[in-house]
């Protein structure tokens, strides 16, 4: 699309970015120089250029793929998903954003209402693009609602089983899933994503992208998954023991053995789609952990100690997205080439960091205006992922 030609649409459209076009040095860009009495040199976009992400990489294979984009609080994961989720759908790839971060931004970001956990088709995109932003309470219901709403120690207590309880340690599920731990939310959410992904009616989605909570959130997330696997084990073992005693009561009493293979309960079903989400993370073929971060030292830092911990889980990360990125002006305040001075140093670092050197580094600038609605979105995504 001409430059010009979404200038336009931007500014008809998008009436929190047309109050700053006059000001914008990335817009003056596009216009290859004089706005406001302002002259942005050629070099600024060659600089932007260089850091780029590859995206005929990620948009060429037919088959589906997972992106979860994830860093620190506030630098830019939301408008960075959804960026990349309109990308894919201007592509052709029916596309459906997820956000997993209890604190949704979605709506906010897209200037739509997508909110009430189901999924909702994105206005303003040419092709499918739904939106979903998760509600962990109604997840956390359907887990209770499968696992029973006791302890599972009180459960037994009252079945009068509770020597089977010690099996379980300290599991309470009550207690965990009460616990205001995002880990939960999160995990919670992407096995219902994954829910919706086992419906034949989504099969046609080919690109699935995750906006997931600050960093902390989303390493417990990973991990989780192995954390949920060894407890439904555990309580499906001491199912089977409970099976075999209660049938070698009613063997007692001459009634008939209880059969020893059950169909697969909800726990197991649980348990499966845990297996799918540890799998899923996991797959080089088919999911991608994109790091979000800007350029100054604690995140770079926290980006750092992200990646490490995701190599440590074996989930794939290729790209570093360092976003906000003052661009190049001539003209310059005092503060803006301080803090360009400093980004440029964090760049550095960068480039020296054993772990983030490993990736390819993706260079999205600051605009001098809230990304808000799907022209503001297509702009930043063209600037982004190219
Ligand atoms: N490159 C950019 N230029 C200008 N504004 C930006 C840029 N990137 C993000 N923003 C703005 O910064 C704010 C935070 O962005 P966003 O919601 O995408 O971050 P986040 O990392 O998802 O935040 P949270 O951790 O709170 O979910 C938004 O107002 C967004 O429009």
């Amino acid at each position: 699309m001409a430059a010009s030609l979404l200038l336009n649409r931007v500014t008809r459209t998008s009436r929190s970015i047309s109050l700053h076009l006059g000001f914008n040095p990335l817009f003056a860009q596009i216009h290859g120089g004089r706005i406001s009495g302002t002259l942005f040199r050629e070099r600024s976009l060659a600089t932007l250029a260089e850091g780029a992400s590859h995206f005929d990489e990620m948009v060429s294979v037919s088959q589906r793929k997972y992106y979860l984009l994830g860093g620190k609080g506030g630098v830019g994961k939301t408008s960075c998903a959804a960026s990349l989720a309109v990308k894919f759908a201007s592509y052709g790839h029916p596309t459906i954003v997820v956000s997993t971060d209890p604190a949704h931004s979605l709506s906010d970001s897209f200037s739509q209402d997508l909110s009430g956990g189901v999924l909702k088709p994105v206005q303003g995109v040419d092709s499918p693009l739904l939106a979903l932003e998760i509600t962990p309470e109604k997840m956390k219901e359907e887990i209770k609602k499968q696992t029973g709403d006791k302890s599972v120690k009180n459960m037994m207590d009252s079945m009068g089983l509770g020597m089977f309880a010690g099996e379980l340690g300290d599991l309470n599920l009550e207690d965990m899933l009460n616990a205001a731990s995002p880990g939960i939310d999160e995990i919670a959410a992407i096995s219902k994503v994954l829910q919706f992904m086992e419906s034949p009616e989504y099969n046609k989605f080919t690109r699935i992208v995750f906006d997931t909570a600050p960093t902390g959130h989303t390493l417990r997330l990973l991990s989780l998954p192995d954390f949920y696997d060894s407890s439904i084990s555990k309580i499906t073992k001491l199912k089977k023991k409970i099976t075999a005693a209660a049938s070698a009561f009613k063997g007692v009493f001459g009634r008939k053995e209880i059969q020893q293979q059950e169909p697969p309960n909800e726990l197991d079903q649980l348990k499966e789609r845990m297996e799918k989400v540890r799998n899923v993370f996991r797959d080089v073929d088919t999911t991608e952990f994109v790091i979000v971060t800007i350029p100054t030292v604690m995140a770079i830092n926290e980006s750092s100690r992200l990646h490490a911990s995701l190599r440590k889980e074996n989930v794939p990360v290729h790209r570093l997205i360092v976003n906000q990125l003052l661009p190049q002006s001539e003209s310059d305040c005092k503060l803006c080439s301080m803090r360009r001075k400093e980004q440029t140093r964090v760049l550095g670092l960068i480039q020296n960091d054993t772990e983030l050197s490993r990736l390819k580094l993706i260079q999205s600038p600051l605009l001098d205006a809230e990304i808000r609605g799907v022209p503001a979105l297509k702009f930043m995504g063209d600037l982004i992922w190219k």
